[in-house]
């Protein structure tokens, strides 16, 4: 059983990982992981780079702020995940460069605005969806997630940047550093003759390697 002071180190840890490799600037961002008996989530206006494990926030299950710092404004929006995606265990909200760029695209699919380009974003991502501009913190936010009835593990808040749902942190933060580096591809890519996987090679992966 990870305890709650591991997930808070680990928390820390794997925020500072995607600091340090440039996937969060400034206080952009917030990543949060299921506990017991409740959710953690980090302060508001922090760094991802510098958490200092003990004053991440804690709310209860009923969403009420009862230790560490203030919480992230954006706790409606990744506690809408945890209530429409059963076994979701972290959220990572990042304004990482190359899915914030595609999120500001105007030709988006918005129930698939990430073409299946390789493999991997198949199987750590799957289909992504579009939620329409909200100013960050929004409660509507929450709101717009949960109209998606957990369809979606991953979504581009447009003109924002990506939200990623997994079972436990290290997934979401694996999923977020896929749902970039295809972000990147498909801006390298845009406007050259491309081939996508086909839908049998989609179906063909989702079947081999299931999601959660
Ligand atoms: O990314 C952010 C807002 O969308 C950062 O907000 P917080 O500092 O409140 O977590
Ligand atoms: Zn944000």
């Amino acid at each position: 059983m990870t305890t709650e002071a591991n997930i808070r180190e680990n928390i820390a840890r794997l925020s500072k990982s995607l600091f340090d490799r440039g996937f969060s600037a400034g206080s952009a961002g917030n990543i949060s992981a299921a506990v017991e008996d409740g959710l953690l989530i980090t302060p508001t206006n922090s760094c991802l780079g510098f958490l200092d494990p003990g004053r991440i926030s804690k709310l209860d299950k009923e969403g009420r702020h009862i230790a560490g710092d203030k919480p992230s404004k954006e706790v409606f929006l990744h506690r809408a995940f945890y209530e429409t995606r059963p076994g979701t265990g972290a959220v990572v909200h990042l304004h990482s460069t190359f899915a914030t760029a595609l999120s500001c695209l105007s030709d988006l699919d918005p129930n698939d605005c990430v073409p299946p380009l390789t493999p991997y974003v198949v199987m750590r991502v799957g289909k992504v969806g579009l939620i329409r501009y909200l100013r960050p913190g929004d409660e509507g936010l929450g709101q717009l997630i949960r109209d998606l009835g957990g369809a979606y593990s991953a979504v581009l808040l447009a003109n924002h940047g990506p939200v990623v749902a997994g079972k436990d942190l290290t997934s979401a933060v694996y999923a977020a550093e896929e749902l970039e580096e295809t972000a990147k591809l498909l801006v390298l890519t845009r406007g050259l003759p491309t081939t996508l996987l086909t839908p049998d090679q989609v179906t063909e992966l989702l079947t081999v390697f299931a999601n959660y």
